[in-house]
């Protein structure tokens, strides 16, 4: 049955997660996270545990929140209630170095410097190891090589980034994420623009990752993909409407149910997927009848 290779990890999913304090156990954590933007709450008391060595997928309609969330879990954008803690510390209270080499992160539509090339591009994962004025190492390079080599994108090094096709273009930011070798990965859409053999390459990336103990989080429409998380978070207007293990039927009525039941998720060949719902008691206007 899918979902049987979460049964041997520890899940870090508990009734009160994060309710009260912080859990020092987790790789990241937000205790009743509030988030405004322009003045309007987008996010409203969030609480959610991320146990560490296992991948949570958020997922969620559009405007949910799931960016905004990603965003404040990574301390791109400011609390205006609660707290984010990585690794059982305050985020806030973590300098921006040692920030950097605990959690690398790869944004939606992430703007890089045009000119730049896939491989120096590549590099500046390498930056939070790297000190003031020092020359990249051979432990540097071996790492972004293989990184490269990892994602497909070594044949393209040389090129600059304005050069690219969107999907490898997407390429060279995971491998730059994936250079900082930080034990935890915020992904944000990752796979906008990869074609499907390059999803599974991702997927079976992830699981590599996943096998040393990194812990990941993603933003993901693919809902099909994003089944194949350990954990489902699922956010609705700006809360947690649930928060579960990926193969626990409760979980799979939850994501039904945020996308107002216009995607079933099924089995098929032992993986849970999402299929269109055709008969969706939910019409569009362009096909009713007046
Ligand atoms: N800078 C901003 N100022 C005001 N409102 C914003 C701002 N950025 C985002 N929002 C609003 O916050 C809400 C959540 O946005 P967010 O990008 O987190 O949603 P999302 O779930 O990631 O959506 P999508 O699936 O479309 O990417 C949306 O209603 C959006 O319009």
């Amino acid at each position: 049955m899918p979902g049987d290779r979460q049964n041997d990890r520890q899940s870090g999913l508990s009734d009160d997660a994060g309710a009260g304090a912080p859990d020092g156990t987790a790789a990241l954590q937000a205790v009743d996270l509030t988030v405004c933007l322009g003045g309007q709450p987008v996010l409203q008391g969030v609480n959610v545990v991320f146990a560490r060595g296992r991948w949570t997928s958020i997922v969620g309609p559009n405007g949910a929140g799931k960016s905004t969330l990603l965003k404040a879990l990574a301390g791109l954008l400011p609390a205006s209630g609660g707290q984010v803690w990585l690794a059982g510390q305050p985020l806030a209270a973590i300098g921006a170095r040692t920030r950097a080499q605990q959690l690398a992160w790869l944004g939606q539509g992430e703007r890089a410097l045009d000119e730049l090339t896939a491989y120096d591009t590549v590099m500046l994962g390498r930056m939070p190891h790297q000190g003031w004025l020092a020359t990249t190492t051979r432990e540097d390079e071996c790492i972004v090589r293989e990184a490269m080599q990892g994602t497909q994108t070594w044949a393209f090094r040389g090129r600059s980034l304005a050069e690219l096709s969107g999907g490898e273009r997407q390429r060279v930011l995971l491998a730059r994420a994936l250079a900082v070798r930080a034990p935890l990965l915020l992904m944000d859409e990752p796979l906008a623009n990869l074609d499907p053999p390059h999803q599974t390459q991702w997927l079976l990336d992830m699981r590599a990752l996943l096998a040393r103990g990194v812990t990941l989080v993603s933003v993901l429409h693919e809902v099909s993909i994003a089944l194949q998380a350990d954990e489902l978070l699922v956010l609705d207007a700006g809360r947690v409407l649930h928060h579960g293990e990926s193969g626990d039927a409760a979980t799979r009525a939850a994501v039904e149910a945020v996308f107002r039941h216009r995607i079933a998720v099924r089995e098929v060949e032992g993986q849970w997927t999402a299929i269109p719902n055709l008969h969706s008691s939910i019409h569009s206007n362009v096909h009713s009848k007046t």
